[in-house]
């Protein structure tokens, strides 16, 4: 497929006996948004762990923009545009909403100790308004603004949530692999997830990768969706195609989806 900025070719992990990935490829093109759908234990998760940098997958390499990243570690792919959030929530909770961007922001300079902030004080204050102006407009496209004071860990979970997925896009990512954003979320926190995620693809050309269990909301929001089963792509297209398909009725979606 061209025009591919993430790539997964043949990505295999084992846990022990489990083998929990074997031999999965899955690229997305910049201005898409792809869903991962499968059932639990599938290996989604791990899936992203391995392109994300958290897991070193024992096969295969992973790939953003043609480049071999696969020996780089999670920081090094954040700082290239390959963001993810975490099906746990990982907040800190005893920031508020707006730090919470800030510092997701602090590898675009800083470091030095003492005497580099004495020298490069006006600097640094440039760069703290830069991102602070940044965070704000981050939270205004996530319908998050009238929160930004609020201590992260005083939220509801659809919200904190919603603040997970803005902090991913504090600095603009150009891969985001999202792992069940929509987990907790009322019907109108979706809504405004998924005008957010079309936002990001439609305009800013962002590649975006979507974990979720909520079949609904991926067959919905993406126009392509590839289905795990036990470490292996059973099937990808378009939703109605993966509907339809008869192994995915049978391992996942049943007779109802
Ligand atoms: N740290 C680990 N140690 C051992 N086995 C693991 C570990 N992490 C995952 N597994 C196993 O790997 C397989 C894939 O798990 P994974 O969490 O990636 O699935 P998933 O599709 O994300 O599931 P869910 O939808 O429940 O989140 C499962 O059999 C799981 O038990």
């Amino acid at each position: 497929m061209t025009g591919e900025v993430l790539r997964a070719d043949g990505i295999g992990v084992r846990f022990g006996g489990v083998r929990a990935l074997d031999g999965v490829g899955l690229g997305v093109r910049a201005g898409e948004v792809c869903g991962l759908i499968g059932p639990n234990g599938a290996g989604k998760t791990t899936f992203f762990d391995a392109v994300s940098g958290i897991r070193r997958p024992d096969e295969g390499r992973v790939l953003l923009d043609g480049r071999d990243i696969t020996g780089r570690s999670p920081v090094w792919r954040a700082r290239h545009g390959l963001r993810r959030t975490f099906q746990r929530q990982q907040l800190f909770g005893q920031l508020t909403v707006t730090d919470n961007l800030v510092v997701a922001q602090e590898w675009d300079g800083g470091g030095g100790g003492l005497a580099a902030d004495l020298v490069s004080a006006p600097s640094r204050r440039s760069r703290e308004r830069a991102r602070r102006s940044r965070a704000d407009q981050v939270l205004r496209q996530c319908g998050l603004y009238d929160l930004r004071s609020v201590y992260a860990g005083t939220l509801p979970v659809g919200q904190a949530r919603m603040v997970e997925v803005a902090r991913a896009l504090a600095d603009p990512p150009r891969v985001l692999l999202l792992d069940e954003p929509a987990s907790g979320m009322s019907g109108a926190e979706r809504e405004q997830l998924a005008d957010v995620v079309r936002r990001l693809a439609g305009q800013e050309g962002c590649a975006v990768l979507l974990v979720e269990h909520n079949v609904a909301f991926v067959m919905e929001l993406c126009a392509r969706v590839v289905v795990l089963d036990l470490g292996t792509v059973l099937a990808q297209g378009s939703p109605a195609q993966v509907r339809a398909d008869p192994a995915v009725r049978d391992a996942y979606l049943g007779t109802t989806a």
